[in-house]
């Protein structure tokens, strides 16, 4: 897939991931709208987008994805700014386990709600021209981490919804390739937040077990994840596939055993 002339949206794209992310984007020269709850966070870095790469190659758009009619308003905003939509990252994720709800939200129903928007301004069903969605999963989808059962199973999730849509959209022809993305510990402000009890609630015991895991397995930096995600952007071979990147094994992905009787 060139990327000449392409339009993306990133959600949670104002730091950490989605911020790597957007910055690989706009040096391919795709124009890019960051969607993001934070308001300071997101004028700050589009300043300092429009510093490095030039103005009206991205915009800042304040939303907060788990509210459906703010989410569809991004969307619309984006393609009236810049004409079409080709590339959707579904990004945005939080860890709370005390306000373990809004987590499913975030990171799972919104990015169910992100990929049926996606579709809807991207599937040839709609008349459009097609393009590629990335939802963002994590390794703790295969490693059934103890500290996060929630942040896990909302995980788990977004993988088993990425491999049914992405058939859907073969079987149907949408022209829309869909694929799921897990980085192992990633070096972001998200990470962070495994010391706070605001975050993990009963689980903030397992912090010293939690941190003993990432000294195990490694950090990554955000720019390791943005190359494997603009990978499965380029890929035009790729729908429902599972890239894990970690460490140890750097950008590969999950295989599945067939199915049998
Ligand atoms: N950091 C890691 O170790 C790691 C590992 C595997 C997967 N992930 C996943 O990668 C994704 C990005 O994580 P990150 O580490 O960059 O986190 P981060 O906290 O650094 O960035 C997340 C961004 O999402 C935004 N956001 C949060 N809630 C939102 C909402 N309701 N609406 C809109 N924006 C919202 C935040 O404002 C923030 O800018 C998440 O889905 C996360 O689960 C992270
Ligand atoms: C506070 C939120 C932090 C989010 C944490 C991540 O979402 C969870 C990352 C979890 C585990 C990472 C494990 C990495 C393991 C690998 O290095 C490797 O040993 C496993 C290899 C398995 C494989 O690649 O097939």
């Amino acid at each position: 897939m060139s990327l000449t002339g392409k339009v993306a949206l990133v959600t949670g794209g104002a730091q950490g991931i989605g911020r790597a992310v957007v910055e690989s984007l706009l040096q391919s020269s795709v124009k890019v709208a960051v969607v993001d709850l934070n308001q300071e966070v997101g004028c700050e870095c589009k300043v300092q987008l429009d510093t490095e790469y030039g103005e009206g190659n991205c915009t800042f758009i304040q939303c907060d994805i788990t509210d459906g009619d703010t989410l569809k308003d991004a969307f619309q905003t984006t393609v009236d700014q810049f004409g079409q939509l080709d590339i959707v990252v579904n990004n945005a994720g939080i860890n709370n386990e005390k306000d373990w709800e809004k987590t499913i939200q975030v990171n799972l129903t919104s990015v169910i709600k992100g990929t049926y928007l996606a579709l809807d301004h991207m599937s040839k069903e709609h008349g459009k021209r097609g393009g590629v969605v990335i939802n963002v999963s994590s390794m703790a989808a295969f490693l059934h981490s103890p500290h996060q059962p929630v942040y896990t199973a909302t995980k788990h999730g977004v993988i088993g919804f990425t491999r049914a849509i992405a058939d859907a959209s073969s079987l149907a022809d949408y022209g829309v390739r869909i694929n799921v993305l897990c980085p192992a510990f990633v070096d972001t402000p998200l990470l962070h937040s495994v010391e706070n009890e605001a975050n993990m609630g009963k689980f903030v015991k397992f912090k010293d077990d939690f941190k003993h895991s990432m000294n195990k397995f490694g950090v990554l930096k955000p720019p390791q994840i943005a190359e494997g995600m603009m990978r499965m952007i380029m890929d035009s071979s790729l729908n429902g596939a599972v890239m894990k990147i970690t460490c140890s094994k750097g950008i590969h992905f999950h295989t599945y055993e067939p199915l049998s009787a």
